[in-house]
């Protein structure tokens, strides 16, 4: 076997500390294709025939072939070599996980009790093999390593000592990698709990729709809206009527299944982009709609009034029995260009919650708008 000459050796430090640089700068990609160079690299100067990299899972119980060099027409194993158990060679399981090296000149020496071993590397016809353990803060995360298959070689202490810094090269680089990745999916949870939490601020616990702070954001971006475009907004207030008779008489628990059935049947009808379901506060809810006219605003109160006495929830104690029913206070305004916002929203719910009130006077089940 070809002895190596001082020109191979400096050249090789050369390019190994070329991609060390560019290791240390890679995205994940180019770490994969650099990983490929720097084994192809040493295959190249120590003469190999095949050159890989295995992965261990953290249990050191099972490995992958991650990445694989072959000399010209000698067969890969990266497909055949994937979940490989420490079961499958326990010979150099062991040897790898107390010495982080398993070096073979000539595998005819190998001892008995490495007889899985020995099968193996017949079957990939190998006659030397050295493998060098990826180790970083004392943690075997895999090895890098060189098979021999035209003819056996006397591994050199030079040959150890420049694989060993090409492991350390790696055993870097994918560390590294893990960070990299257990860093990407950190926050792609805290992503997540993010979108959860701000769901959770503007969102109802019991029945599901917007709560009365995301209302006070609508109302703010309608009316914000409504001046632009010289638009009208209506705001309805829609109240549950004899709603405290009603949990007396069936219990709280069937109270909440009607704020649901409310909720639900309300978001129903309220169905266009530009529309918008709210929980105001206890059996009260609040609609806001862009909408050019009262009349219109007082069309879909109609609707919505009807469609809630058709859900057809019993309720004996109300006086407007025998089912559940709504009063609804409406208010329609189209703001002026130079009107103050805080202030047309308060016009607009202090409206709306008189035109409630007055349906309740009225004998509730009914829409009074100002
Ligand atoms: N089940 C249930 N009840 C609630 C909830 N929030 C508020 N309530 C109840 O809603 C009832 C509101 O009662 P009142 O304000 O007296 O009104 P009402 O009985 O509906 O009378 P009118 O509105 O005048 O027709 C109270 O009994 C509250 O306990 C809730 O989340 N779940």
């Amino acid at each position: 076997m070809k002895a190596h000459n001082n020109n191979d050796s400096d050249s090789f430090d050369q390019l190994l500390s070329q991609l060390s640089t560019r290791l240390i700068n890679s995205e994940p990609d180019e770490t994969q294709s650099c990983t490929a160079e720097v084994i192809a690299a040493f295959g190249h100067y120590v003469n190999a025939d095949r050159c890989y990299v295995f992965e261990f899972d953290p249990e050191i119980q099972r490995m992958n072939n991650t990445h694989e060099w072959v000399r010209n027409d000698f067969s890969a194993h990266i497909d055949d070599l994937q979940n490989i158990s420490a079961g499958d060679l326990p010979f150099f399981f062991n040897q790898m996980r107390n010495n982080f090296r398993f070096i073979i000149d000539d595998v005819e020496t190998l001892p008995k009790d490495a007889s899985n071993e020995y099968a193996e590397f017949q079957r990939e016809s190998i006659k030397s093999v050295i493998c060098i353990g990826l180790v970083a803060h004392q943690k075997l995360l895999g090895f890098v390593g060189c098979d021999m298959i035209r003819q056996k070689h006397r591994w050199t202490q030079e040959d150890i000592q420049r694989l060993s810094l090409v492991s350390d090269m790696l055993a870097n680089s994918l560390e590294r990698q893990n960070t990299y990745q257990k860093l990407i999916e950190t926050q792609r949870q805290l992503e997540e709990a993010n979108l959860k939490l701000q769901a959770q601020a503007t969102q109802d616990g019991l029945t599901a729709i917007a709560n009365r702070r995301a209302l006070d954001e609508k109302l703010e971006s309608e009316v914000k809206r409504a001046k632009r475009q010289r638009t009208g907004i209506a705001v309805l207030l829609i109240d549950i009527d004899h709603f405290k008779p009603y949990n007396d008489y069936y219990g709280h628990l069937k109270g909440d299944a009607v704020l649901r059935s409310v909720a639900e049947c309300l978001s129903n009808i309220m169905q266009r982009s530009t529309d918008f379901v709210a929980r105001y506060g206890g059996e009260e809810f609040a609609v806001v709609m862009s909408t050019d006219s009262a009349w219109q605003a007082l069309r879909k109160a109609n609707e919505l009034l009807d469609a809630i006495e058709s859900l057809e929830i019993e309720h004996k104690k109300s006086s407007t029995e025998p089912y559940v029913t709504v009063s609804i206070g409406g208010y329609f305004e189209q703001p002026s260009i130079d009107s103050d916002i805080p202030n047309a929203i308060k016009r607009l719910l202090d409206n709306a919650d008189k035109g409630l009130y007055q349906a309740k006077s009225d004998g509730r089940n009914c829409i009074r708008f100002r």
